[in-house]
């Protein structure tokens, strides 16, 4: 694949030729979108987003429905499929299953670089068949939601039901341990190491409730303690509810 710097258009890409990026690291356009490049040795592979093929294509159709613990953990059952606030969209994986179990998702994130990434991720699936309906669904804001969730959501004019968070956890693995993949996202994104303030945001703001993934064994974030907890082979999800979304 050959890539060219980065032409632009909206309104996230425009803040590409701004951005900012770790010593090493490039954001370019190619002809099968936009990718973060770094030295190969040490990242592998250019990291873009695709919910088209590959991973996110997969998951959509052998995935699990509505019996996946992402689902579970923001309440999509029959008859339910509540709003929901990404506010730690990333790539946009966990955004993009809800998305495709129906729900409307507000996604947000506050890396310029991530959130062009998934702009791009986000354009070719609204071009696609496949994917159109579901991309429809997905709404995407580059923003901090730590400092003013609230701020966001109400200039979106979304309904924030469900707000789900899935934070950077600190790793202590050495980086040579870390996938590659991994490790140019985690030169991006960092640590969240104010996960507490935007688990507070997120409690304000949210009209139902509150979920956080977690690793299986890590502690909940600093704050209130969870309601409710949903255990995976890898990933816990931590419940913060304030009212049930059965009417
Ligand atoms: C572990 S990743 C999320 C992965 C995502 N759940 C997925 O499925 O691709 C955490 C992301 O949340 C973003 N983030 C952390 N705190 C944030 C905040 N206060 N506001 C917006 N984005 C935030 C980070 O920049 C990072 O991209």
């Amino acid at each position: 694949m050959t890539f060219e710097e980065s032409a632009v258009e909206s309104d996230v890409e425009r803040e590409i030729e701004g951005i900012v990026l770790p010593d090493g690291l490039r954001l370019l356009q190619g002809a099968e979108g936009l990718a973060l490049v770094g030295d190969e040795k040490r990242y592998g592979k250019p990291l873009s987003v695709d919910f088209v093929a590959g991973k996110a294509a997969h998951r959509r159709r052998f995935g699990g429905g509505r019996g996946q613990l992402v689902a579970k953990a923001c309440g999509l059952a029959k008859g339910v499929t509540p709003s929901i606030v990404d506010a730690t969209a990333g790539l946009g994986r966990d955004a993009f299953v809800l998305a495709s179990l129906g729900a409307q998702v507000l996604l947000i994130e506050r890396v310029a670089a991530i959130a062009a990434l998934l702009n791009d991720g986000l354009k070719r699936a609204t071009r696609h068949s496949d994917t159109a309906d579901i991309a429809a669904r997905m709404q995407l804001c580059h923003g901090d939601a730590a400092q003013s969730l609230a701020d966001i959501v109400a200039s979106a004019h979304f309904p924030p039901q469900v707000i789900h968070l899935d934070p950077m956890f600190p790793h202590r693995e050495k980086s040579a341990l870390v996938k590659k993949e991994m490790r140019l996202f985690r030169e991006l994104a960092g640590d969240d190491n104010d996960a507490p303030r935007l688990l507070e945001a997120a409690l304000d703001v949210a009209t139902h409730r509150v979920v956080v993934k977690r690793p299986r064994k890590a502690p909940p974030i600093d704050g209130p303690v969870p309601q409710h907890t949903l255990e995976g082979k890898t990933s816990r999800y931590d419940l913060y509810v304030h009212r049930s979304l059965v009417r």
